[in-house]
């Protein structure tokens, strides 16, 4: 006989001492914990975490057992299931209410490979188990179609209630839009400033783009009208930005991160990536040459009080799986797959901390 009383109260009470790392509240008060069910001499639950990403999930499993066998009986078998639901400040949106997390990859000037990461951070997430969308909204030069192999692939037109909507297309488990599939392949695109920002509206508007949890928003370099329109057409729930590590990438980081932050603007800044960090060739993977200077990326972090997402080497694999239109993560590169995965489960660990923490960011309204 069990000389320890097992009941449904004494299970929250004794996970209730347990802290979710990141958001700093214990996981009974978050509403993490699920579905207890009480046998003799055991107790089963489910954990929701709030990312699938989420690194420290063995670290919460963990501490969870300790926390039944410390509180409640250390002879107790504890079975947990880990499940993820991915949080939001979205709820209720008007536009998009199925998309929980609209997130803007920006970079202060152009060529620091910012469209690489915002395709290699999307399967990432996707590999994770997240669903996860693209908007190539970068007019000067859309690439998301060459990077995944879609240059011939045009998105579904059809009517709906006497509306013309428009299916993203789907890529290595990637749903996408991009200004780049609004023309034929090879055709020049001059687009005026109201045009782009139309495009871009329609991509919000008139597009299906289903249950989302993360929307990744490729914004063309630099600061511009196209920024300001993301801004007032949806709330945007955070922004991430995209440097290389020298002086010159870095003067132009700053006033892009600076932008998001203007009162008026005021979207939270989740992070920076670091690109083309250091070079390691293919035969000497240990080795790490720094030939873009090191440590940029860290400096604009720390000037803005915002956390350093990852780093990502500059590798030939990286390069050539853009142009053969299979994103570097998807063909198995194990230090491209390595260095974008940490940085997407970094990503999704400040998504769910900023869902935690600050209020829903409001949409811009026109002056
Ligand atoms: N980490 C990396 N290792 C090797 N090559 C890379 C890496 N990141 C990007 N590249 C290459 O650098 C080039 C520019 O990258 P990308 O198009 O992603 O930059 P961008 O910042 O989006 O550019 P743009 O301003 O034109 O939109 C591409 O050929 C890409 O394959």
């Amino acid at each position: 006989m069990s000389d320890y009383r097992l009941s449904t109260e004494a299970v929250l009470r004794a996970l209730s001492t347990v802290e979710e790392p990141d958001l700093k509240r214990d996981i009974v008060s978050l509403n993490m914990v699920k579905d207890v069910v009480l046998g003799i001499d055991s107790v089963r639950f489910t954990v929701v975490l709030t990312t699938p990403a989420c690194p420290l999930k063995e670290v919460i499993r963990k501490r969870c057992e300790d926390a039944i066998h410390i509180h409640i009986g250390a002879d107790i078998q504890v079975t947990i299931d880990m499940t993820s639901d991915v949080t939001s400040t979205r709820m209720n949106a008007p536009t998009l209410p199925g998309v929980k997390n609209i997130i803007a990859v920006s970079s202060g000037k152009g060529g620091v490979g910012k469209s690489t990461v915002t395709a290699n951070l999307a399967i990432a997430l996707h590999k994770s188990g997240a669903k996860v969308g693209i908007i190539d909204a970068d007019i000067y030069g859309p690439s998301m179609p060459t990077m995944f192999g879609a240059e011939n692939i045009q998105p579904r037109i059809f009517q709906q209630d006497g509306l013309t909507r428009m299916e993203p297309i789907q890529q290595f488990g990637i749903k996408i839009l991009s200004m780049g599939l609004l023309v034929a392949p090879g055709q020049a695109i001059i687009w005026r400033g109201t045009m782009a920002g139309r495009a871009l509206q329609q991509f919000f508007s008139d597009a299906d783009w289903g249950e989302l949890d993360y929307l990744l928003i490729d914004l063309p370099p630099g600061t511009g009208d196209i920024h300001l329109t993301l801004v007032q057409t949806v709330p945007v729930t955070g922004a991430i930005i995209v440097t290389t590590p020298q002086k010159v990438a870095l003067a132009d980081a700053t006033k892009g991160l600076a932008m998001f932050r203007q009162p008026q603007i005021n979207v939270p800044v989740l992070g920076v990536i670091e690109n083309m960090s250091y070079f390691t060739p293919a035969e000497l993977p240990d080795h790490k040459y720094y030939i873009f200077g090191k440590g940029g990326g860290q400096l604009l972090a720390d000037q803005f009080d915002v956390p350093m997402l990852g780093q990502i080497p500059l590798v030939q694999s990286i390069r050539e799986s853009g142009d053969d239109g299979r994103p570097a993560i998807s063909s198995g590169d194990p230090i491209a797959t390595a260095a974008f995965r940490d940085a997407a489960e970094a990503l999704a660990q400040q998504v769910a901390i900023r869902n935690a923490t600050i209020d829903r960011t409001e949409r811009v309204q026109v002056a």
